[in-house]
């Protein structure tokens, strides 16, 4: 087995804490995506799972067993960087073979796993290159080759899409998640691109300044985002997010200027009278008279629709606008959002307010609805 599992695992640099505790549990055969912007500490993390990096406190287990003081080598993890870190006077052959000739295996069984793994990554025609004569996309499956041969417990990926272009990056964002597929070997990859960790993860552990804001699969971090943090990072656009005055009484979220927007305050029972962060996505926004007025910006060509961006009490504000409508900046701008489609974050700390989730029995009434069906035996 390859489960991960990192208990408060925290790293300082002298006096500076860059990573603040992190638990986490990884099952085996997971493909984890660490998403964070540059500097969260995501890169950290995974070089402390791999050993390249000492843990200041906490405990990283691997395969159930503690792996602290142990050398990076007898892990059973495979890192894959973004640079590649080939070597440039060795073949691609001897790249992908050479930790199996450190190993000691005997050239003809090195030799037979080579050609599997070049086959496995459709490298057979370029064996005999060196680095420099590859595209930046075949020296990365080289780099992903050499991590394959040694059948490791765990792959590591540090942002390894980073340095190709838009195309190949899609392009190998499939091969990976197809090599994943056939493999199952439980991984870990690093990257600040919230499109790759969307594609590729089974869950995402979206990191902000060395603490883990939330873990969950893509549709969770989309659809119920914990934090305005992971609500605006998550999307493309991130949600729409404005402070507004809370008025459950009335059912409506007031805007600074005094505009109202429905919201179910059923759906928010912690939600009470006061400030509250009302968020909604560009995607669930109309253009028709509704809830908001303002004016608008300017907008954003996607070919299939727009990305129209506005003012609304202050507020920058987006729709995503299907259709071949033009606008002209300035022009009065009305946004309509229904009331399913709100978030409700805590204004102080940025959290999700609990909800209840609609339809859903609550607690005790089943059991009452049932009894009340049974016939009392006088
Ligand atoms: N050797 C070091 N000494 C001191 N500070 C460091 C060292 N390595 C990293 N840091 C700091 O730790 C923090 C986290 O760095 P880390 O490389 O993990 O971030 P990251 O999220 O991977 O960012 P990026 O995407 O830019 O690589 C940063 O503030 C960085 O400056």
């Amino acid at each position: 087995m390859s489960e991960i599992t990192l208990r408060n695992v925290r790293k300082s640099y002298g006096k500076n804490e860059v990573v603040h505790g992190v638990d986490l549990d990884i099952a085996t055969g997971e493909f984890i995506v660490i998403l964070g912007p540059s500097g969260c500490g995501k890169s950290t993390l995974l070089r402390m799972v791999a050993g390249l990096e000492a843990i200041t406190t906490g405990e990283i287990e691997i395969g159930g067993r503690v792996v602290n003081r142990l050398e990076p080598r007898e892990r059973g993890c495979a890192m894959v960087f973004q640079n590649y870190a080939l070597y440039p006077h060795m073949t691609v052959a001897k790249n992908i073979g050479y930790s199996l000739k450190i190993a000691g295996i005997p050239r003809a069984e090195r030799d037979k796993r080579v050609q599997e793994v070049a086959k496995a990554l459709g490298l057979e025609e370029f064996l005999e290159r060196r680095p420099a004569q590859l595209s930046g996309g075949q020296r990365q499956r080289v780099a992903m080759g050499r991590a394959m041969i040694r059948a490791p417990k765990v792959f590591l990926y540090d942002e390894p899409l980073s340095n190709l272009d838009a195309r190949l990056r899609v392009a190998m964002r499939v091969e990976i998640r197809k090599l994943h597929q056939r493999l199952s070997t439980t991984t870990l990859f690093v990257t600040h691109d919230q499109v790759e960790a969307m594609t590729l993860a089974d869950r995402i552990v979206v990191m902000n300044k060395g603490v883990v804001e939330q873990v969950g699969t893509p549709a969770e971090v989309y659809q119920k985002p914990q934090t305005t943090y992971v609500a605006g990072f998550i999307g493309t656009p991130g949600m729409n997010l404005i402070d507004v005055t809370a008025d459950p009484d009335k059912g409506v979220l007031v805007l600074s200027d005094g505009q109202q927007i429905a919201y179910d305050c059923a759906q928010w029972p912690d939600v009470g009278y006061g400030p509250v962060t009302a968020g909604f996505r560009a995607q669930a926004v109309r253009l028709e008279p509704g809830c908001i007025s303002g004016k608008f910006d300017f907008s954003e060509e996607l070919g299939s629709a727009k990305l129209v961006h506005g003012t609304f009490a202050g507020t920058a504000l987006i729709a995503h606008v299907a259709g071949a409508r033009t606008f002209t900046p300035g022009e009065p701008l009305c946004f309509a959002v229904d009331a399913t489609d709100i978030h409700l974050f805590d204004a102080d700390s940025g959290r999700r307010f609990n909800e209840r989730v609609r339809d859903a029995p609550i607690p005790g009434r089943k059991a009452e609805a049932i009894d009340a069906l049974i016939p009392k035996v006088a």
